[in-house]
């Protein structure tokens, strides 16, 4: 039997805890992948987006490109294809994307949580963008406190950490592929650095994870299902208990080329501050710690955005 990412219903965590809990770190520690079904985002909350984030890709290239701020690496607005890549990739992605973080009452609590922008060209666009961040930072919160019992912490383990998380709604434009001999694939192989992400689109094909005996494993989920990963940063902090798993977004065959793609991963991360020290209960003597020198989560952050192009070398 062909393996597949498990799809879970999230509702069983309030109904069938333990069994819930048991279940979805199985699911994590094999695949580093879980579908999610159950989890009451209204349809119309993600077509909503999708109407939004269709209509500004839709817009002539100059347009776009105003909404790029340069020395943030990306962190909001636009960012133009041909900018990112997989580290150790050569080719860059063919994708472009426009990035949407959290908003702020108040003073920043930290340089990095950059105010937002919004494209005038769009009504709507920021209505209908932050409902989908804020749904999906619920749900993930959801899945952390989850993932919390299944690592032997207390339920609210990630509350007070992720409560101002640099997290990351990133609407993606895959274009049509006019040249088919192009090294470039839609997203390189690569793996996530964040703490988790939360997919939205990743019913439409391309999407594949990397198996331990090499092979490639195309996800598929029926519609509505929430891809959630493990990425580097949850990774690192369970001393790869739960591991990132390598994925990529591979160009479609044939006549599908001609289409375009669409999808929303949400990257949710920790307070830019929050110092990832591998947890003691993920430590013993067959896995010893492989980070005995903590990190701050931000600092973690800018070493990666080097690697991934985002970000020059100082
Ligand atoms: O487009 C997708 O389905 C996945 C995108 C992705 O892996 C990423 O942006 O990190
Ligand atoms: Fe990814």
């Amino acid at each position: 039997m062909t393996q597949q990412v498990p799809t879970l219903d999230i509702r069983r965590f309030a109904t069938d805890k333990d069994n819930f809990v048991a279940e979805i770190g199985k699911a994590y520690t094999e695949f580093g992948f879980c579908g999610i079904s159950g989890h009451g985002i209204p349809d119309a909350v993600v077509e909503n987006t999708y109407q939004a984030i269709k209509q500004f890709f839709a817009l002539p290239t100059d347009v776009k490109a105003k909404y790029h701020t340069p020395g943030q690496g990306g962190a909001r607005g636009y960012t133009a294809v041909g900018v990112e890549k997989a580290k150790d990739s050569k080719h860059p992605d063919l994708k472009e994307f426009w990035h949407v973080g959290r908003e702020l009452s108040g003073p920043a609590p930290h340089p990095s949580l950059y105010p937002n922008v919004w494209p005038t060209e769009v009504a709507g666009f920021k209505a209908a963008t932050y409902a989908l961040y804020t749904a999906l930072e619920q749900l993930g919160n959801t899945v952390l406190e989850a993932l919390a019992l299944y690592l032997g912490q207390q339920q609210n383990y990630f509350a007070d950490k992720v409560h101002y998380g640099n997290s990351i709604l990133r609407a993606i434009h895959y274009p049509p592929i006019k040249d088919t001999s192009t090294q470039s694939i839609r997203a390189g192989q690569h793996e996530d650095i964040n703490l988790i992400t939360l997919l939205v689109g990743s019913n439409e094909a391309g999407l594949e994870i990397l198996r331990r005996d090499g092979s490639w494993l195309p996800v598929t989920t029926i519609e509505g299902t929430i891809v959630v990963n493990i990425g580097d940063m949850l990774q690192r902090l369970t001393n790869h208990l739960l591991p990132s798993t390598t994925h990529r977004v591979v160009n479609p065959a044939g006549i599908a080329a001609s289409e375009p793609r669409y999808s929303i991963p949400f990257f949710m991360h920790p307070n830019p501050d929050y110092v990832i020290d591998t947890l003691k209960t993920c430590i013993n003597e067959q896995q010893p710690n492989r980070y005995p020198q903590a990190i701050n989560s931000n600092d973690y952050l800018m070493q990666r955005l080097e690697e991934i192009g985002l970000i020059k070398k100082p």
